[in-house]
């Protein structure tokens, strides 16, 4: 079990109506000398001893916070040729796909409550988790929250410049943490949203080949956290819950159901290590659980006409259903807020077209207490082990000739890894 204290004293997945949406620090920093790192904040000066402040920066996706946001951010997801590559003539491409399917998703979007819940999630867990950090690495505090969405605001590029503005980086220094919101590493999204941090960082502060002494942003990154205690306690609680909405004598037969996005299979052939990182929680939330049920792992979510990783979860809810099968909970395992995913895709399209009451979902981890305790110890690990990045992100896949994923990967390796990177 994890040790870490909280000062949470939130009701259970309520966001209070007050919460600022806006993540920008309440106290700036003033750029003026102390503790070697040259800036203070105004009001919340760095305890004695302390490395802080620290910037806490999420990385994930994004999505429209409103419907009409959904062009853009269909726009600049299909411009993005580390998750869609078409080729030389992507800058046409990109923006004529998303036009032609933004009015289905912009269906979908109104009928999820008018927008994507991805940003007030985030903000939320950042801000949670930085009070805690606060308290339990007083060594690095304060903390400040920070949010970096690759398609849709606060975009990584204004996330920099923020982080600019408050007094990191820019002849400062200052440490910054790339903490991913997927707990398992893909190249179509960490990867993705890295080499977008990596690009920003070159053109806001120049193209530097090390990172230390020179008084730029000193980044670090958690990169992949799948199997984390916290993580798996949270994912096994509110299976648990869902177990116990079924009488007693079925509780044991109802089917497990997985559910994460899934990956086309040339990024799955190319050595992209999210599928097996999947299994990797599936199996450890399991495990949590006593085996106690029968459960598979399926895919969701593919687009378009190419090969995607199977069994589709909209299939095997069909077939398990003509088994005679009513009784699933289906459980979102690969993200970890709600999104058009889960309130549309399982809600409303696979579980609502079922027609069983027996065929549930567990809630997603949104402001679970518990996740986020183990954002806030996965973050405490991360600052004390004074890693750049795990050594497994210093491993290219094996069909990856990217000179983009080369150079990210060795300029946040750091120094002493670097010469690993392939
Ligand atoms: C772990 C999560 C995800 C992986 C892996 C992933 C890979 C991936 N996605 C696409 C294409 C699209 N994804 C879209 C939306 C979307 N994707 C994820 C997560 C992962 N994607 C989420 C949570 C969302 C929804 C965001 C929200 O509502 O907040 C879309 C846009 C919607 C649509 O047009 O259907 C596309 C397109 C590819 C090609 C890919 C792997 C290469
Ligand atoms: S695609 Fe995986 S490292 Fe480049
Ligand atoms: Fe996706």
């Amino acid at each position: 079990m994890m040790a870490v204290r909280t000062s949470l004293s939130l009701p259970c997945r309520m966001i209070p109506n007050n919460i600022s949406h806006n993540v920008r620090p309440a106290t700036q920093l003033v750029k003026r000398p102390l503790n070697g790192h040259g800036f203070a904040t105004a009001t919340s000066v760095p305890k004695k001893g302390s490395k802080g402040p620290t910037a806490m920066v999420l990385l994930n996706m994004g999505g429209p916070s409103k419907v009409a946001e959904v062009e853009d951010f269909l726009s600049r997801l299909f411009a993005d040729a580390d998750l869609i590559p078409l080729g030389p003539l992507q800058k046409y491409l990109g923006p004529l796909i998303a036009r032609r399917r933004t009015p289905k998703i912009q269906k979908q979007y109104s009928e999820i409550g008018g927008g994507s819940p991805i940003r007030k999630w985030s903000e939320y867990q950042c801000a949670e988790m930085c009070k805690i950090l606060d308290e339990i690495s007083p060594e690095t505090a304060p903390h400040k929250p920070y949010v970096a969405f690759r398609y849709a605001d606060p975009l990584t590029e204004n996330m920099y410049k923020q982080l600019l503005e408050d007094g990191f980086g820019g002849g400062n220094g200052g440490r910054a943490v790339a903490f991913t919101q997927y707990p398992q590493y893909s190249c179509s999204t960490t990867g993705s949203s890295l080499n977008e941090l990596w690009k920003w960082r070159n053109r806001l502060e120049g193209p530097r080949s090390g990172q230390d002494g020179d008084g730029a942003i000193q980044w670090s990154v958690i990169d992949r956290w799948a199997t984390h205690p916290g993580l798996v306690e949270a994912f096994a609680k509110n299976i648990e819950d869902q177990l116990a909405t079924y009488p007693e004598e079925k509780r044991s037969s109802v089917v497990i159901l997985f559910s994460a996005h899934s990956l086309p299979m040339s990024v799955v052939n190319r050595g992209d290590p999210y599928t097996a990182e999947v299994a990797t929680t599936v199996h450890a939330v399991m495990q949590r659980l006593g085996f106690s049920n029968p459960y598979r792992l399926c895919w969701q979510s593919q687009v378009g006409p190419s090969a995607w990783q199977g069994a589709q979860t909209s299939h095997t809810v069909e077939n398990y259903v003509k088994k005679g099968f009513t009784d699933m909970i289906l459980v979102p395992i690969a993200f970890t807020s709600d999104h058009i995913e889960t309130l549309y895709e399982l809600d409303k399209e696979v579980i609502g077209e079922a027609g069983h009451t027996g065929i549930k979902r567990a809630e997603s981890l949104n402001g679970n207490p518990t996740f986020i305790r183990a954002l806030a110890d996965i973050a405490k690990n991360h600052l004390q082990s004074g890693e750049k990045c795990s050594r497994q992100m210093t491993l290219r896949c094996q069909g990856c000739n990217s000179e983009r994923c080369l150079e990210q990967k060795k300029f946040f390796a750091g120094d002493a890894l670097k010469s690993l990177v392939r």
